[in-house]
């Protein structure tokens, strides 16, 4: 009886239903229920009402597109960039921006109450840190390469479709790594370099990657090639080192496998410096190709000022940079502490970290490589404890076995920095049993995608 009653209220494709929608989820898709089912529609707006049609029906969620807006939210605009219809890479930009920031505070709010069993008014979730001038701010670009009609593109491939979508101007990238893209794809079309084809496997470039360090202005391009032999090599290097100046690295990486990942495991350096130069605040940094460096410095300096006010440092603790990159948060921290113990898996980024470390003096940071699961326990064992840990995991959040130990170490404090909040909320609950959370501080690293960053201070309950 129940299973037929299920049946009848079940939406099928194709049709067409009114949705109210109640507010965004965590991919920014319109989130709205249809006889208690939850139906995810991109691009509408919490507030509004809206015609659907059902593209995807699945027994816990479907998906619709928007037929028609019968109301529109205060807050919806023209969104600004002319592809952002078809290219996959913002998700928000029909959002004004100061609305995009309590959304995502809000994203962050209903992570909490879905994972966390702590009562949301007693976490203290802030307002959004945003940007005064929320464009330009991406650093990096990772643009795949393709032919369309023997003409040489660049950029990403569309919203939910395998076409590759040419981006001359996107807004979001810092201008200087979007003239590097365009300037070395006419580059690669004078000199008939060849293009990968993913369906035969044949061709040479596969992807342009180009990072700027925004205070130094100083690039770095690295080309991933399908196969390793470029021809005319000296030539294209010559090129594109005359038209772009600003070019202080070119780097070639390999990467013939059928895959998604944009990164083989052969690196080459082919001209100039192995690294870019950048500075945060009064730090400077050396970036080599393969390591993780936050995407908006703007914000990044930011978030390290929260990171720093989280740790509320007296001078005298130990502390673990748990996922440490290449030392960026722990150098923030290094003068107001005892000791830093960074810890990565990129072997690439902890020789960066060391460097980094080397080069401003800091003889009280150290870094290792490993996994943050393998090495807190292994320190604990040979009677190292820290004082405070720092973790700032990728999507993923921090392994079991982490928890577990910081769960046996103690730690008095903890800065959770997390880019998920749903990962977040499943570790704090994970760690609430002997820490409470006195705040969660969302940063917007990302205007106009549905990504939010956040650090959370954690401190140990009393008597434990
Ligand atoms: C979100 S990034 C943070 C980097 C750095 N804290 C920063 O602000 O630039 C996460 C880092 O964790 C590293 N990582 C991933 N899994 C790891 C693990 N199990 N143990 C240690 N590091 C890991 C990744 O290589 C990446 O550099």
């Amino acid at each position: 009886m129940n299973q037929q009653k299920d049946n009848q209220i079940k939406l099928q494709i194709g049709q067409t239903f009114p949705l109210t929608i109640k507010r965004l989820g965590i991919n920014g898709e319109g989130v709205g229920y249809f006889k208690r089912q939850v139906v995810f529609v991109p691009g509408a707006l919490p507030g509004e009402e809206v015609v659907v049609e059902a593209t995807k029906v699945l027994p816990k969620f479907s998906e619709g597109k928007i037929k028609k807006i019968r109301k529109k939210s205060e807050h919806r605009i023209a969104p600004p960039c002319p592809i952002y219809e078809q290219c996959g890479g913002c998700q928000l930009q029909h959002l004004d921006y100061r609305q995009q920031l309590k959304e995502k505070r809000d994203i962050v709010v209903q992570a909490f109450e879905r994972y966390s069993k702590t009562p949301i008014e007693k976490l203290q979730i802030k307002e959004t840190i945003g940007m005064e001038n929320p464009w330009g701010y991406r650093n990096k670009s990772q643009f795949q390469v393709g032919l369309d009609k023997q003409k040489v593109i660049a950029g990403l491939y569309g919203l939910n479709s395998h076409k590759l979508i040419d981006i001359a101007d996107c807004m979001i990238q810092h201008p200087a790594t979007s003239k590097v893209t365009q300037i070395v794809k006419t580059i690669l079309q004078d000199l008939k370099i060849s293009i990968y084809n993913e369906r035969t496997r044949k061709g040479l470039i596969r992807t342009i990657v180009t990072r700027v360090g925004i205070q130094t202005g100083e690039v770095q391009l690295v080309l991933i090639t399908g196969a390793r032999e470029i021809p005319r090599k000296n030539v294209l290097i010559e090129e594109i080192t005359k038209r772009l100046p600003e070019v202080k690295s070119i780097i070639q990486n390999i990467n013939g496998q059928k895959t998604s990942l944009i990164f083989g495991e052969e690196t080459h350096h082919l001209y100039g410096n192995e690294v870019i130069q950048e500075t945060l605040g009064d730090l400077s940094f050396e970036l080599s190709a393969r390591a993780f460096f936050q995407l908006n410095p703007e914000q990044t300096v930011k978030l390290y000022d929260e990171v720093k006010k989280a740790a509320n440092l007296t001078g005298t603790e130990k502390i673990v940079d748990a996922y440490c990159g290449v030392g960026t948060i722990g150098l923030w921290l290094a003068k107001g502490a005892a000791e830093i113990r960074g810890i990565e898996i990129i072997p690439d980024a902890i020789e960066d970290a060391r460097k980094n470390a080397k080069r401003h003096g800091f003889k009280n940071a150290t870094y290792a490589v490993g996994k943050a699961e393998d090495l807190l326990p292994k320190w604990v064992k040979e009677g190292w404890r820290p004082d405070v840990i720092v973790v700032d995991p990728p999507r993923t959040g921090c392994d079991e076995k982490f928890l577990q130990t910081v769960l046996k170490v103690r730690p008095k404090k903890m800065v959770y920095v997390s880019c998920n909040p749903s990962t977040l909320a499943k570790d704090i609950e994970k760690l609430s049993k002997l820490y409470r959370v006195e705040y969660v501080q969302p940063v917007d690293m990302f205007p106009h995608t549905a990504h939010v960053e956040c650090i959370s201070q954690l401190i140990l309950k009393k008597g434990n």
